[in-house]
């Protein structure tokens, strides 16, 4: 039992031995496990402690490169915004205002966008915070009072500055006073280009707005164009402005309100119609910007904005003062060349049926065109002075000119008020170019009516010939006349007297004759091709014409200038609103209905019109001839005269008949009054007036001409002179006839006329003798003596009696009728011995009996440099006469 107890006990113990060896051998295993572990924690703790430093530095790094790039990006696209912004909105539409100015758009450039601030991108350069307006659509302000306004100021600042002076209408409705940024913008008010409507007056504005819109629609879009950008872009013209209206609160919107309201938004921008609101409901629509402004920002919808300050008060007034200072200066005149045919096409047209040419540009921006032909004939322009008759003239007759040609086209040009802007159509001194269509030109005329006269006269003959030739063609107008002779010249004749009323002044002879001369080429030259063109700056002038109906109703083309006054008919007051340098055409005879209104070109400049006059110039036909012009102001020379130049001595013996010039008739062509010294009783000259240096000329050109009708030593020139003041152009006649001429003063006139008076006693073969007396009146007291048993004056009646029919004649200035007539023999001696006479300072009255025939006398009023001429062997009427110039 032991042993197995000790067994047991051994087994036991064995057991309990190797459990122990395995228990330490585990426990030294989990010891170093343990050992192990631990330092794999202590390990892993020390590496856990290194790991979040790393992770970290590498986070920032990726941060850092991000934002870098993004900046990077932002700066890119900023300044790819600011330069879109730039384009959207260029010059004076985002500008900032230190140095900003307008920069008016031409007239096919789209205005772009308004800056009203930048766009809040932190870190990037400032980005324009932009608002389409003009053309583009309508701005819907909220917010902060003073935010809005200068929204409102800056926004309209830049339209205005965008827009060519007068192009931008601001119309301002705001009822409860509160300026909302329009107050700068007063200036323009004085140039009608800011207008405000009282309270109650949102309705009207509104249907204004919106009658604008339907109107342009229809006559200027007319369906051609979506947009009046469009036509500008299409076209290059802009027919109408842009109308902006400025609504500021109010009370609540009626419904037919609200409904105006919505058609703007929908159809103004399109027609430069556009509203800016604050405090009034827009409707939803892409057209409108939203704007709320916080007291610390904006948002143009969902863009935050900060705003730029207000424009400076003395920017903003003196914008609006100098734009509104142009527009009332008027508008900038179209260019002179919009009038004419490209140089390709000059001289193209064919006047056989009518005379078209463009005046001016319409509202619509078409030209307005002005016709004469069958119908309407004749045109009478109107305008106070100053309103551009002239260059109205100077328009039309460059449009006709560069459209006809010489063949198909005259002019006659006649100026009676001073001037001489219608002499450059003649050739000139400092310019050899002449209009080759041009004729006649007369300036200066004033009180040269017989000048007018003599036009009129002048296209009466015309007219009789083309009645006879279309007669004689068996036809009526200037078409088919043309038609059936291709090769006879006919061309249309415009006839243009400008201050007309001045050819009617006055109830003469000359007066009479003109009226119904003017009355016959009005009724009967419409159908021949002579048209006229009356204009006046005097409602006198018109009523002239009043007095005779059927004459004015000829007169169908009526233009007025503006302010004119009864040129188009009584209750057509179209012209009362004209702006400067418009011209209301009408060819209805000044009825309402006819009514089309022109902006005329400048074409009155010379550089202007001188570029079309020198290519037309060298344009024309070889045989072309500069016009006749006719200088109210000149003096004439005699050397110069046709008749003059043509005056020639016979080979042998002595001119039957010579002839004494006196001076320039006053006609369409350049003629001398000639006086014929044939062998026969009573051909002596007196020269009457107290005028010398007239009277001197008179004497001077008739023995010049003389002198040429003779050869040197086969006449007498015997000069006296009793007058000093007279004695430098007397003693110059003698030294330049020479041997010819004797000198006889107060001592030796007697002598002369006993001696000549007792020369023709003989056969009168012998030469001729002239006998120049200058103020011979004054030599009573010499010829009161006796010579040879008879007294001077005794000599001198024998010699004016006897004279001329032995080739002895007197040329002789009185200083007066009553002197002449006592030295004739007394208020009551004949004076058929004097069968001319020339009158300078004479009036009328004194030249009646036995002197003119009928009673009374002529129609003449002196004037200076003029004289009357009667010719008793020739003469019905007297002929006004311009006498020649000194010959030194
Ligand atoms: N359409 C125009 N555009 C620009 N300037 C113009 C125009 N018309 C006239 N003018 C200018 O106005 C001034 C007066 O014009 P104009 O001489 O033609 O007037 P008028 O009516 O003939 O005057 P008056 O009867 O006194 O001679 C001139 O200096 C002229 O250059």
């Amino acid at each position: 039992m032991a042993d197995r107890r000790a067994q047991l006990v051994d087994r036991v113990r064995g057991m309990l031995a190797e459990a122990l060896g395995a228990s330490r051998t585990r426990l030294a295993t989990a010891s170093a496990d343990l050992a192990a572990a631990r330092e794999r924690a202590a390990r892993v703790r020390r590496a856990a402690g290194v790991v979040p430093e790393r992770v970290g530095a590498e986070r920032d790094r990726r941060l850092a490169e991000i934002e870098a790039r993004h900046a990077t990006r932002i700066a890119e696209l900023a300044r790819r915004a600011a330069a879109a912004a730039e384009r959207a909105a260029p010059g004076a539409g985002s500008a900032e205002w230190a140095g900003w100015r307008p920069t008016p758009v031409s007239r096919a450039e789209p205005p772009g966008a308004a800056r009203i601030g930048t766009v809040r991108v932190p870190g990037a350069e400032p980005v324009p915070a932009l608002l389409p307006l003009l053309d583009g659509g309508h701005v819907a302000l909220t917010g902060d009072e003073r935010g809005c306004e200068t929204v409102v100021a800056a926004l309209l600042l830049r339209a205005v500055g965008r827009g060519a002076p007068g192009t931008v209408r601001l119309v301002g409705y705001d009822p409860d006073q509160l300026g909302g940024g329009l107050a700068g913008f007063a200036p323009l008010g004085t140039a009608g280009l800011l207008t405000f409507v009282g309270p109650g007056g949102l309705g009207g504005l509104l249907d204004d707005l919106v009658e604008q819109i339907r109107r342009i629609n229809e006559t200027v879009l007319a369906g051609e164009h979506a947009s009046l950008r469009e036509l500008a872009e299409a076209t290059g013209r802009r027919p109408e402005p842009w109308r902006v209206a400025v609504l500021l609160g109010g009370d609540e919107l009626s419904r037919h309100e609200r409904g105006q309201l919505d058609r703007i938004v929908r159809a103004g921008a399109a027609c430069g119609v556009h509203l800016v609101v604050w405090g009034v409901a827009l409707p939803d629509a892409p057209s409108v910007t939203r704007v709320r402004v916080e007291p610390d920002g904006a948002w143009i919808g969902p863009l935050p904005v900060r705003l730029d300050p207000p424009p400076p008060a003395t920017l903003l007034t003196l914008t609006c003062r100098e734009v509104a200072r142009v527009v009332s200066a008027g508008p900038a005149p179209t260019p002179f060349t919009d009038l004419l045919p490209p140089p390709e096409s000059m001289w193209r047209e064919d006047s056989a049926v009518a005379l078209t040419a463009p005046i001016g540009e319409g509202p619509d921006g078409r030209p307005v065109l002005l016709t004469l032909g069958d119908y309407p004939p004749h045109a009478l322009i109107g305008g106070p002075s100053g309103t551009g008759k002239t260059n109205l003239i100077f328009a039309w007759i460059g449009a006709l000119a560069s459209r006809y040609s010489p063949a198909e086209l005259e002019f006659y040009l006649l100026d009676f008020k001073e001037g001489v802007s219608f002499a450059r159509f003649a050739q000139g001194r400092r310019d050899p170019s002449w209009l080759p269509h041009m004729r006649l030109v007369g300036i200066n005329v004033n009180t040269d009516r017989e000048f007018g006269l003599a036009l009129l006269r002048f296209l009466a003959e015309e007219l009789r010939r083309r009645a006879d030739a279309a007669k004689k063609h068996e036809v009526t107008k200037l078409a088919e006349l043309r038609a059936v002779d291709p090769a006879g010249h006919w061309p249309r004749i415009v006839a243009v007297v400008d201050e007309f009323q001045m050819l009617l002044a006055g109830r003469d002879a000359v007066a009479r004759e003109a009226a119904d001369l003017l009355e016959d080429l009005a009724r009967r030259g419409r159908s021949q091709g002579i048209h006229l063109v009356l204009a006046s700056q005097d409602v006198r002038g018109i009523e002239a014409l009043w007095g005779r109906p059927a004459l004015v109703a000829q007169f169908t083309l009526r233009i007025a200038l503006p302010k004119a006054l009864r040129i188009l008919a009584e209750r057509n007051d179209a012209a009362q609103s004209l702006p400067k340098y418009h011209a209301v055409v009408n060819a209805e005879s000044g009825l309402a209905e006819g009514n089309q209104v022109a902006r005329i070109p400048s074409a009155g400049d010379w550089e202007t019109w001188s570029g079309l006059q020198h290519r037309l110039w060298r344009m024309r036909p070889a045989e072309a001839a500069p016009a006749r012009l006719f200088d109210g102001d000149a003096v004439p020379r005699l050397v110069d005269a046709p008749d003059f130049r043509a005056l020639a001595a016979p080979q042998v013996g002595t001119p039957r008949g010579p002839v004494a010039l006196l001076g320039e008739i006053i006609d369409v062509q350049a003629r001398s009054a000639a006086m014929r010294l044939p062998r026969a009783p009573g051909r002596n000259l007196a020269v009457l007036g107290t005028r010398i240096d007239e009277a001197c000329a008179v004497l001077d050109a008739a023995a010049r001409s003389l002198a040429r009708q003779h050869r040197p030593g086969s006449a007498r020139f015997s000069i006296a002179c009793l007058d000093p003041d007279a004695d430098p152009a007397a003693r110059a006649l003698y030294e330049d006839l020479a041997d010819d001429a004797a000198w006889y003063d107060e001592e030796t006139v007697a002598e002369l006329m006993a001696e000549t008076a007792q020369g023709l006693g003989g056969s009168g073969g012998g030469a001729p003798h002239y006998l120049l007396l200058f103020a011979v009146d004054a030599a009573a007291g010499s010829l009161a003596g006796r010579v040879g048993g008879r007294s001077g004056l005794e000599h001198l009646r024998r010699i004016l009696h006897d004279g001329p029919e032995r080739r002895t004649h007197v040329l002789a200035w009185w200083r007066g009728v009553a002197r002449m007539r006592a030295d004739l023999g007394g208020p009551a001696a004949r004076t058929d011995q004097i069968g001319a006479w020339v009158a300078l300072d004479t009036h009328g009255g004194e030249l009646g009996s036995s002197l003119y025939p009928g009673t009374g006398g002529p129609d003449w009023y002196p004037r200076p440099w003029r004289g009357l001429f009667f010719d008793r062997a020739v003469h019905r009427t007297g002929q006004t006469i311009i006498p020649y110039g000194p010959s030194r």
